[in-house]
């Protein structure tokens, strides 16, 4: 088939070139020419494991990326709309770029003598993809939806840094769609694709996605929380968690307390949902609670510091990990910001190193220290916060001998002090 992808980002250009590796010809738009420009040249506007591989592949053969809407609409049967839904000022959800794809989506397809199919694959929330998104397109394009276009809420499931392996081997695919026909256009798209597919109208679609989302980061505050009460009385809430976790109604993932979860997702799309829960006259305490543990979390890595350190005013602290997790470039919401932002505030001095992420963390905080190495960033530092599940953290020993002062405060699990050569004065977050 022939299908075009409303936006290059993470989830745009790894759809695009997964949909081109199962045999699809793609067209991919965005309104960044760089973008664009990558892309054709057979380059990843992003950092995803696998994704260059398969751009190289399918570049100018079967996968073009253009900004040129009317092309991409004429050329295709079906358009995905990947653009960003970012949290408005008060964190409910801001659909002007939505809007905006649909605007040139129904443009487009006024232009257009043959049926077409628009997908939303961005994360919104209930009731958008009909309310906004089919009478937007049908607004610009004079069209019916139903009868001269179809219209369906696809929700993408992947993670960062492994992206591409979630895109191919998905735990399920959700196509909410208005009719039959359109319905049956986007899961001919993942034939070749093996899980479970849930049919179902555009608001239930929408509405899996937040509740997926919601749930793991609701885990995660939970754990944290737990984790906080275990460690004021000195019990060690990873072996909790490892028993707890061995009751298939709980299942262990998603349970590992830390200086909790960042990233594009579960911040914004908790908040989305609280602010639509609050649309319709229902306050969301539970998820009101999420936010706020996640909030408080990664502020406890400054005050256990403090507590061992006292007045961090000009000393040296190492702030080892920037991306929100490991394996990705991506610092959206990671708990490091509010980490350096608070260091700041107390005036110290911030060595950072990251494998992959300082020069996305240079635009948040130009003025800090950026270091190649952890080793550099340890040197004469005199605390050291471990903010990122990087693997090479967990194999860090010798170069803590280095450090001026003793202290590494774990915010994720990834020492153990009693298998160190050297001799550190260790506390985890939660343990
Ligand atoms: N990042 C993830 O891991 C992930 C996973 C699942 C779902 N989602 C959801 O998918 C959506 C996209 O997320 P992302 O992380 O890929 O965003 P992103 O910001 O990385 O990418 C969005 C892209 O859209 C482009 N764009 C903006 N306006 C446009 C327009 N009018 N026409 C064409 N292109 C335009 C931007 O230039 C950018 O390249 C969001 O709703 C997000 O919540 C993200
Ligand atoms: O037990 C855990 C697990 C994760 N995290 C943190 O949670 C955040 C998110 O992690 P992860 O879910 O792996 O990353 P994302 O790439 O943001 O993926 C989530 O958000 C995507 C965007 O909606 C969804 O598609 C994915 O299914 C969903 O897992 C990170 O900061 C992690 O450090 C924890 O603190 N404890």
């Amino acid at each position: 088939m022939k299908v075009s992808i409303i936006g290059s980002g993470y989830v745009g250009s790894v759809s695009a070139a997964c949909f081109a590796e199962l045999g699809h010809e793609v067209i991919c738009i965005d309104i960044d020419e760089e973008k664009v420009k990558l892309i054709n040249s057979g380059r990843a506007p992003i950092w995803e494991e696998g994704l260059d591989g398969l751009l190289e592949k399918h570049s100018q053969k079967t996968l073009i990326a253009t900004s040129d809407y009317d092309y991409a609409v004429q050329n295709s049967d079906a358009s995905f709309i990947c653009v960003g839904t970012p949290s408005g000022e008060d964190g409910s959800i801001d659909l002007s770029i939505v809007k905006a794809a649909s605007e040139s989506l129904g443009r487009a397809i006024a232009k257009k003598e043959h049926y077409h199919v628009v997908v939303v694959k961005s994360t919104v929330v209930p009731e958008t993809t009909e309310k906004v998104v089919l009478s937007t397109v049908e607004e610009y394009s004079g069209k019916k939806a139903g009868r001269d276009f179809g219209v369906a809420m696809n929700p993408e499931f992947l993670r960062e840094g492994k992206a591409v392996y979630d895109f191919m081997h998905p735990d399920k695919i959700v196509v909410g769609a208005i009719d039959e026909r359109s319905g049956f256009v986007v899961s001919e798209l993942y034939r070749g694709v093996d899980c479970p597919v849930t049919h179902t109208d555009p608001r239930t679609a929408e509405m899996i996605k937040y509740v997926n989302n919601s749930f793991l980061a609701t885990k995660i505050s939970f754990a944290n929380e737990i984790g906080n009460i275990c460690k004021q009385l000195g019990i060690d809430t990873y072996e909790v968690m490892d028993a707890v976790g061995t009751d298939f109604r709980v299942e262990r993932s998603f349970l590992n307390c830390g200086a909790g979860f960042g990233g594009s997702c579960f911040p914004k799309d908790v908040k989305a949902l609280i602010g639509k829960a609050n649309g319709i006259g229902y306050r969301p305490h539970l998820l009101e609670s999420v936010v706020g543990v996640n909030d408080r979390q990664p502020l406890k890595m400054v005050e256990l510091l403090q507590d061992r350190l006292g007045e961090l005013g000009n000393r040296r602290i190492a702030v080892l990990g920037l991306a929100f997790k490991n394996d990705t470039d991506d610092i959206r919401e990671s708990r490091s910001i509010p980490v350096i932002a608070e260091l700041l505030r107390q005036g110290a001095d911030i060595a950072a190193y990251d494998p992959m992420a300082a020069e996305n963390m240079k635009k948040v905080f130009p003025d800090i220290t950026y270091c190649k190495t952890s080793s550099e960033a340890l040197e004469e530092a005199e605390g050291c916060l471990i903010m990122t599940e990087w693997d090479e953290f967990g194999k860090l020993d010798k170069e803590f001998g280095a450090m001026a002062g003793k202290t590494v405060i774990d915010g994720r699990k990834m020492i153990d002090p009693k298998k160190l050569s050297t001799d550190i004065d260790y506390e985890g977050i939660c343990w």
